[in-house]
């Protein structure tokens, strides 16, 4: 089983644009479709639709529509009541596939959510595998809140995969979070620039060009994510957008990339590749094929419109090739 935590949930709003985006015009969009929304919950329904236990924890308003949506998808989920309703976070898509993201800060998360929440996550990781503590992190609630979740849930013996970005990340795992191996991440998942900016090759908040010099360089990368196994992370899956994935470990490090597809919305990509990653590792793959498994989820996710996760009937294992580095 796996549990997943989205402190941020976000109602996700696909605006088909007619034509390309132009800054100040007046543009024409087709219908809006609203999705549920928010890392924890995308990973949770691509491993539901990959066949295996997920339950998803989130703060929600009993009202909230991202709740009934999660309960029409039969999303298995515990919500801890708040008072404000999810944030509506707007995918713009160009016909050509480009999309623009425009995330809300969110729902602030009082002392007693965030008690309520780290609480139901402790109940429910009690039987998992795998926790994943997924997205940003909601007006409200320190940056090294993951990295306190992460010491907490250590005495129910699920392994925990860490997916933020900005000043939470670097308070999980930058050179100045805690060095205590408990607070830290069996499993972390950054992109380029995230890594980038993990491993001081870019100023916080800055990791755009240095990222997409790892995204081309993927011996570089490997190289750092390695300073962040001699951290004390067990586990780095670096996704590099087009090319492919990295996983990095103290046995070795693996490339893997998928054949050329038509990207018709990266949306949703990430969380698709951390949950192949972790419905291989439950099914005993070893390293390779549990990245070979994850980024052919990322993959498929980037061939679906909007917010739309794959299931297994998208997933094309075999269009994916791994090697050593
Ligand atoms: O603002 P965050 O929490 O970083 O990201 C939120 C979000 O962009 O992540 C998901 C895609 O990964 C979307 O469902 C959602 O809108």
């Amino acid at each position: 089983m796996i549990v997943t935590l989205t402190a941020n949930p976000s109602l996700d709003r696909l605006v088909p644009l007619a034509g390309p985006l132009e800054r100040g015009a007046v543009l024409r969009s087709a219908a809006a479709v609203d999705q549920p929304g928010g890392k924890g919950v995308n990973v949770a329904r691509v491993v539901a639709a990959g066949g295996r236990t997920a339950v998803a924890v989130l703060p929600g308003h009993p009202d909230d529509p991202l709740l009934l949506a999660l309960r029409e998808l039969h999303l298995v989920h515990r919500a801890v009541p708040i008072a404000a309703h999810s944030r509506v976070n707007l995918t713009l898509a160009e016909p050509d596939g480009t999309t623009t993201k425009v995330n809300a800060p969110g729902a602030p998360l009082d002392a007693g959510a965030r008690a309520g929440l780290a609480e139901a996550l402790r109940r429910e990781a009690a039987g998992a595998r795998w926790v994943a503590l997924s997205g940003s992190l909601p007006p409200g609630v320190d940056d090294d809140w993951y990295g306190r979740l992460v010491a907490q849930l250590r005495s129910t013996g699920a392994r925990v995969a860490v997916d933020t970005s900005g000043a939470a990340l670097l308070a999980t795992a930058g050179p100045d979070a805690p060095s205590s191996s408990t607070a830290l991440p069996d499993l972390l998942k950054p992109n380029a620039e995230e890594l980038a900016e993990l491993t001081g090759l870019a100023a916080p908040g800055r990791g755009g060009a240095a990222g997409a010099e790892l995204e081309a360089d993927p011996v570089a990368a490997a190289e750092a994510a390695s300073t962040l196994v001699e951290r004390g992370v067990e586990t780095v899956l670096v996704t590099l957008g087009g090319a492919g994935a990295l996983l990095v470990t103290a046995d070795g490090a693996w490339h893997a990339v998928h054949e050329p597809v038509t990207p018709v919305s990266t949306v949703g990509a990430g969380d698709s590749t951390l949950a192949g990653y972790l419905l291989a590792e439950l099914d005993g793959a070893a390293e390779a094929e549990r990245l070979a498994v994850a980024v052919a989820h990322g993959t498929a996710a980037v061939q679906l419109p909007g917010s739309t996760l794959p299931g297994p009937e998208h997933v094309q294992r075999d269009r994916v090739t791994t090697r050593r580095l």
